[in-house]
């Protein structure tokens, strides 16, 4: 176990805001009411755009709420200590995001009717996209070269753990009425993944609201926006090159994997995940 992480029951967590004795409060003593609405993701897989569309379905597409109050108090993350302050005694339905994997949520879930929706992405582009965010920020270990990375991600020396692990963990899950499965490359691909999520929350949207909830959940528009683009926490996780809302496209591993790391990861991918149905990976 490295020095570089808080570590929790074997998992290794961010430096920043995050607690061994929290996380077992979370587990042990948080409440998930039946109203709740639970964002869930491995890191770096959309995380933030799922928020983001799902705040402005639940507002019809009015921007207004997006841009007066900032993305991790719409949201907050359960597991952290700020997020759990937060949430524990707030009254009414709530909105939770949690990277946790399954053997970490708190245990009312599974009791509970709250509805979960899980967002899953190519994990070539999950490491890409990790390696550019914690390659600057100052609450994930240190590597010296994406070669190094790269192990790491295999190994599941990094935040939250094994993309494989946890991926394995919430997909026993499938099938559940109240637990809704989207990809990052669907929800790029076209509006359906978007109206999968009206009617999962129960919310009808005209045309022209949809229509907003796509515009301003774009990538252009939540990058300018800074109660969504975390340029307001910037000092607190990040340094000055780091940023959240990078390219925000899919595919983007081909500009960086070498021909062997790509074989190496498919050989992995396919030892790792065949047991599962291919079709819950929609990428190419
Ligand atoms: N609106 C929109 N459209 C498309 N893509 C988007 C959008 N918002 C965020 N992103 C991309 O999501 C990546 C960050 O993932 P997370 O929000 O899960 O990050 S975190 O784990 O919460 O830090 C990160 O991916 P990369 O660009 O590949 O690094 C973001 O750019």
């Amino acid at each position: 176990m490295s020095d570089g992480y808080v570590w929790f029951e074997g998992v290794p967590f961010p430096t920043k805001g995050f607690t061994p004795e929290v996380l077992r409060e979370v587990r042990e003593s948080f409440v998930f009411k039946d109203e709740d609405v639970l964002i869930l993701t491995y890191p770096k897989s959309g995380t933030n755009w799922l928020i983001e569309i799902v705040c402005l379905v639940y507002s019809k597409g009015d921007p207004k709420r997006i841009q007066s109050v900032p993305i991790w108090e719409r949201s907050p993350w359960v597991e952290a200590e700020c997020g759990y302050n937060a949430l524990k005694d707030k009254e009414g339905p709530r909105l939770i995001s949690t990277h946790l994997p399954i053997q970490l949520i708190p245990k009312s879930l599974f009791n509970s009717k709250a509805k979960v929706i899980y967002l899953i992405r190519n994990p070539r582009d999950v490491l890409m996209s990790g390696y550019f965010f914690y390659g600057v920020s100052s609450f994930a270990e240190k590597f010296e070269s994406l070669e190094e990375y790269f192990e790491w991600f295999i190994k599941g020396n990094l935040p939250y753990g094994s993309w494989f692990d946890h991926t394995h963990g919430w997909m026993s899950m499938r099938g559940k009425e109240n637990f809704l499965i989207l990809s990052y490359e669907e929800l790029k691909r076209d509006t359906r993944s978007i109206i999968e999520i009206c009617q999962f929350l129960g919310k009808k949207l005209e045309p022209e609201e949809l229509n907003s909830v796509l515009k301003n959940s774009s990538f252009q528009v939540m990058k300018e926006n800074k109660m969504s683009n975390y340029s307001l926490l910037q000092d607190q996780c990040l340094s000055k090159n780091g940023i959240l809302l990078r390219k925000g496209i899919s595919g983007d591993w081909k500009n960086y994997f070498t021909v062997t790391q790509a074989e190496a990861f498919d050989k992995i991918f396919q030892e790792k995940m065949a047991d599962l149905p291919q079709e819950l990976f929609p990428w190419e």
